[in-house]
């Protein structure tokens, strides 16, 4: 980097300190960029959501069971209520006979008693009825046939005497066998769920056992995408001369979503910076987060950086995603990120920075995708002092080996839109690294 003391060109002939813009640009790692974002961004405020709304977003109370889970002792299996002391003695050739006193299907409310010699035929889930402290699988008993061990039970339509008459048990049953009994999954008063808990469907379930409709969590937040050039047409439109279709506001706006962002799509806006000013700001009242593409280079018309009051446009030391803008807008300081409007810089930007800003926001923990160790198959050449990301193919480890391979797809072009959407991840080589020989190991980052 030639310094302005020596340039000549900038020459502070007269010894004064150069100023801010003749002092060059300074150049921002792709770590420091990042963690001068995320330090920005404050996770949203907690909201009462239904619970299936709250799907992949972070608790934002602690949860307690408000009634033992199960409620009630109940049976864990089709057959019959006993008590244990009953058939202690049952075997196939001397099968105990009980008198069967009633049926008691799941959901039953009121349940006949169990006294001695006698039984209840149960269902899967219904409450023990008073008496009884054992059940009888179905596949133990003869189902009230007297024809020898069945395999289960005659529907009641079709034998409605079946909840009654004698049965004969061919096996025993300890005390509490095939029952499942109250508190014995979760106590009245515990911790069902801990504040900070990511919701997946099992902790979604839990919640409606436990009987919540809706629950607190930090929202999904809602990601307003836009891409900006006078050259962009929607597709579907006739592109006519020198004009291309808008591909990034669709390829973001899906990232946001994969992200677990409520994305939100406004298309294109010409390279005018009192259009795309006044577009910002009606939508602004929607917005959690701004996401743009284009407009951050150094031409003519690139607009973002004129346009956006608020926005710190930065270089970055990597390749593609080098132009950046990130700041804080509107009365409300929307964070809003300016990324490049090349296709494959503006989808890695998005990953790199983008979809860490969307789960901070998230309250989740912001790192990037998994990154594992693979063997690239080709020689690859990268840029000094630059973190490049590559376009990749990744096979995971063989059998019973560690590290899978990794193939280069497409070339290092940021508009390669066809090679991105070949990729499955990116090759991650370091800033120090120029050359990467075949068999070298290096890191992948696995795109979902
Ligand atoms: N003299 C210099 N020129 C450029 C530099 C530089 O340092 N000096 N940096 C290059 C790099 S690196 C990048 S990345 C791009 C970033 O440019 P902008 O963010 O200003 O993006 P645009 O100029 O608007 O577009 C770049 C490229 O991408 C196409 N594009 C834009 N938006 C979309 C979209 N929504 N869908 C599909 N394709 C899009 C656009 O047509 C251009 O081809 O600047 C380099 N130049
Ligand atoms: O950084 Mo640009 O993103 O190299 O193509």
């Amino acid at each position: 980097m030639t310094s302005p003391a020596r340039s000549g060109h900038h020459g502070p002939s007269t010894g004064r300190p150069p100023t801010d813009q003749e002092r060059p640009a300074r150049v921002w790692s792709v770590d420091e960029h990042l963690e001068d974002v995320l330090g920005r961004i404050r996770p949203m405020d907690p909201i009462e959501v239904p619970i299936l709304d709250a799907q992949g977003c972070v608790l934002a109370e602690d949860v307690t069971v408000a009634v033992a889970l199960p409620p009630f002792d109940n049976s864990s299996m089709d057959g019959y209520a006993v008590r244990a002391a009953d058939v202690a003695e049952a075997d196939a050739d001397r099968p105990v006979i009980l008198e069967v006193v009633g049926d008691i299907a799941a959901g039953a409310g009121t349940l006949p008693h169990v006294g001695a010699g006698s039984c209840a035929r149960i269902m899967t889930g219904a409450p023990l009825p008073p008496g009884a402290d054992a059940v009888v699988p179905v596949e133990w008993t003869d189902g009230g046939t007297g024809e020898g061990p069945v395999d289960g039970m005659r529907a009641h339509s079709d034998d409605p005497a079946g909840s009654g008459g004698l049965v004969q048990v061919y096996r025993p049953a300890k005390p509490g066998a095939h029952v499942r009994t109250r508190g014995g999954d979760a106590r009245a008063g515990e911790l069902a769920l801990a504040l900070g808990t990511v919701l997946g469907p099992p902790q979604i379930g839990l919640l409606a056992a436990v009987g919540r409709p809706t629950v607190k969590v930090r929202p999904r937040p809602r990601v307003v995408v836009l891409s900006t050039g006078s050259e962009l047409v929607q597709p579907g439109e006739e592109p006519g001369d020198g004009r291309i279709n808008d591909s990034n506001s669709f390829a973001l706006t899906a990232a946001a979503r994969a992200a677990g962002a409520v994305a939100y799509r406004v298309g294109s806006v010409a390279d005018d910076a009192e259009t795309l000013r006044a577009t910002v700001e009606d939508h602004l009242v929607r917005a959690d987060l701004v996401v743009t593409s284009g407009g951050v280079s150094v031409g003519a018309y690139d607009v973002v950086k004129e346009a956006l009051e608020g926005v710190e446009f930065r270089r970055l030391a990597m390749q593609p995603g080098k132009p950046q803008g990130f700041g804080l807008v509107g009365p409300d300081r929307v964070p809003l990120c300016a990324l490049p409007g090349n296709p494959v810089s503006a989808y890695v930007s998005f990953e790199v920075f983008v979809r860490p800003v969307i789960r901070a926001l998230m309250g989740l923990e912001p790192a990037r995708r998994e990154t594992v160790r693979a063997v690239v198959d080709a020689d690859l050449a990268s840029l000094p002092g630059k973190r490049q990301f590559l376009r990749a193919r990744h096979t995971p480890p063989a059998p019973g080996e560690c590290t899978g391979t990794v193939t280069p797809v497409g070339g290092h072009g940021s508009h390669l839109v066809k090679a991105l959407a070949h990729a499955d991840a990116l090759i991650v080589v370091p800033e120090e690294t120029t050359e990467v020989p075949a068999g070298t190991e290096v890191d992948v980052l696995l795109l979902g």
